[in-house]
């Protein structure tokens, strides 16, 4: 069964057919890509967001967490999948202390967009809502990131579950909210209860992109090399291997969207519960 309408193949993806998806309740398909080729083959299979994510720290270049990532280093693969993809909508990371200023936001999100992404994602809460403002009215569109923030490894104390007690959620809530309003068209939620997930994506107007964060986020995503069974190490409990169970690396990026379009991935065992 393939979920690609094949009148719609070469229709490129915009803010406001993702908004349709959510509105219709069919869940977005999204993976990283950080090269041509695979961007062109998740693209071609029908993905409709591809994240050059910062996890190229991790995965791309041995590293064992995001913050030795450039600016540079992520304009660079965001331009290497530019030119692999002709219909999904790309977002670029803002990486490790690349936001710090408006300016400096203004300045390196620019270089994304002028790499080739359609909009840009950056980690934090309502701090970062009037960088979010001045981003959007400069005509970058941005995509939130909240839960576990992996550029906060050291504050937070490790990669662990957010959100898991009512004061904790109430303010990943607040900050989702917050977001939104600042302008905010997207919103990934990494590594919190199900429960939140379900609560924060009712509660807005704009898609949410879960990783970690339950069925009931607008859609999935997942590191693609994580996807593929490419994980070195304990893997997180929210990644699933495709490729074992297929044999093929087609097959596997056919079996993801299919589980995300039915809502089969993510089931229980890769979800995160509540206190
Ligand atoms: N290959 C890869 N996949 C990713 O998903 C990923 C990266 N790299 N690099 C950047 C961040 C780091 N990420 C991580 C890393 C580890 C866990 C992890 O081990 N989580 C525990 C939670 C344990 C707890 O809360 O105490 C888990 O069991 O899933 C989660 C996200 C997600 N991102
Ligand atoms: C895991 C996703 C959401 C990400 O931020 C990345 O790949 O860098
Ligand atoms: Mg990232």
């Amino acid at each position: 069964m393939s979920y690609l309408n094949l009148s719609e193949n070469l229709v490129p993806l915009t803010i406001s057919k993702l908004m349709k998806l959510k509105a219709e309740g069919q869940k977005i398909t999204s993976l990283t890509a950080y090269d041509a080729s695979f961007a062109a083959l998740f693209d071609q299979m029908g993905i409709e967001v591809i994240l050059v994510g910062d996890s190229l720290g991790n995965v791309i270049q041995g590293h064992s967490s995001t913050i030795p990532v450039s600016i540079q280093e992520m304009a660079y693969h965001t331009a290497c999948v530019a030119r692999g993809v002709k219909r999904a909508f790309i977002i670029g990371d803002l990486p490790f202390a690349s936001y710090t200023s408006t300016a400096e936001a203004v300045k390196n999100s620019a270089l994304l967009m002028q790499s080739g992404a359609q909009m840009v994602k950056m980690e934090g809460g309502a701090h970062l809502c009037e960088m979010v403002e001045v981003l959007t009215h400069h005509g970058i569109p941005v995509c939130g990131h909240l839960g576990l923030t992996p550029q906060s490894v050291n504050t937070l104390g490790g990669f662990k579950v957010q959100g898991k007690s009512a004061d904790a959620a109430k303010k990943i809530l607040e900050d989702a909210l917050a977001l939104e309003a600042a302008g905010a068209q997207l919103l990934v939620l990494e590594a919190i209860p199900s429960t939140l997930g379900a609560q924060i994506t009712q509660a807005l107007k704009i898609p949410t992109i879960g990783i970690g964060a339950g069925p009931d986020c607008s859609g999935q995503v997942l590191v693609m090399h994580d996807a593929l069974g490419a994980f070195p190490g304990r893997k997180p409990k929210f990644v699933k291997d495709f490729l074992a169970p297929t044999g093929t690396i087609e097959k596997a990026i056919t079996l993801y969207i299919e589980e995300v379009k039915s809502g089969a991935f993510p089931a229980p065992e890769h979800c995160f519960v509540a206190n």
